[in-house]
């Protein structure tokens, strides 16, 4: 059994694994550009987040339907269950697909139909972040928050991904006080690829109780301090980080660095199809080529429970797991 931990930066999309896209594909009479599974595996070799993006928006062409939706969030809570998670906190984005005319209720009936099962099947709690597609305008941010307003008792959170350079936390100052104003939480990816001002924009401008990735606030350090001072949590994503060039190599990465200035780190997979692995192969690279002991793995999954959205009652229980953990 794998240590316990809670998943909180994942993309839904982004756990579309070879096989699965071309059996939907399949399944949907699409012809995919790629000539087989090993073809489509060669072309998961990206120089940086615009890169990873063009593939990452182009394959989800093969969700169509309701059982297509259902069908990739199954798959995900099948393999995340093997890993150790017990909480996750699932991002989608629904612009890319209502922007090539599927209905947000087929997306969002879909995903719910699997994770409506999760815990029972696999143990696994679940809640869904809506994530605004930060290179489209505002006003279709604000379109698709007031779109969501049905499901709302599905979704926790909103949050903000996509191309990031260019497009700063500013821009969707007004549609995350919306939200706020519904009685959603508040995440963003910020400091991927952008600079730490985009950090603290996403702190003071967006309300962000949580960033994903953050891992450019190392260049400035009031906001290593401000972090760690208001126990802002950040989700990072060490295989994301080295496949798309943010960090050279694992050796390198910064995660250590963070720990060590007193941030709440949280470790993630983010794509885990695209970028060579699912939460737990994460943990297993740092222990390998970062030399990260048992404790600190330990630190690792406590901090993602206690960075979650949980209720007290079933983050403390699953805390107390973790702390029982015997590796
Ligand atoms: O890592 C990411 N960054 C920004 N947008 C994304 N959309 C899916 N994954 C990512
Ligand atoms: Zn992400």
């Amino acid at each position: 059994m794998t240590i316990p931990k809670a998943e909180l930066h994942l993309h839904i999309e982004g756990t579309l694994e070879p096989e699965l896209a071309f059996h939907l594909a399949e399944r949907n009479n699409i012809t995919l550009p790629h000539a087989d599974i090993d073809a489509l595996h060669s072309a998961y070799s990206f120089t940086d987040l615009q890169s990873f993006l063009d593939l990452y928006y182009a394959l989800m062409d093969v969700l169509r339907t309701e059982a297509d939706f259902h069908d990739l969030a199954e798959a995900y809570l099948t393999r995340a269950a093997a890993q150790g998670v017990r909480h996750a906190e699932i991002f989608f984005d629904p612009q890319a697909h209502t922007s090539r005319g599927i209905a947000l209720d087929t997306v969002i009936n879909g995903l719910t139909a699997a994770l409506d099962t999760s815990l029972q099947r696999h143990n696994i709690s679940t809640t869904l972040i809506l994530c605004f597609l930060r290179d489209r305008p505002a006003t279709e941010a604000m379109d698709t928050l007031n779109a969501a307003r049905p499901h709302l008792d599905r979704i926790s959170a909103v949050g903000l991904d996509s191309a990031e350079v260019g497009n700063p936390p500013e821009k969707f100052t007004e549609v995350f006080a919306a939200a706020a104003e519904l009685g959603l939480h508040r995440v963003a990816h910020a400091g991927e690829e952008g600079p730490a001002s985009y950090i603290w924009q996403a702190l003071n401008l967006l309300g962000a109780e949580r960033i994903d990735h953050g891992i450019r606030c190392l260049d400035d350090p009031a906001l290593v301090t401000h972090l760690a001072t208001t126990r802002t949590p950040l989700t990072v994503c060490p295989f994301s980080n080295v496949r798309l060039r943010a960090v050279r190599t694992l050796a390198e990465h910064p995660l250590p660095a963070l720990m060590e200035a007193g941030l709440l780190v949280t470790v993630n997979s983010d794509d885990p199809s695209y970028f060579g692995g699912y939460v737990h192969d994460n943990y297993l690279a740092l222990q390998q080529h970062l030399g990260l002991d048992h404790e600190q793995l330990r630190t690792l999954a406590r901090n993602s429970f206690t960075a979650s959205f949980l209720p007290a009652q079933r983050r403390e229980a699953l805390i107390a797991e973790v702390d029982a953990y015997t590796f």
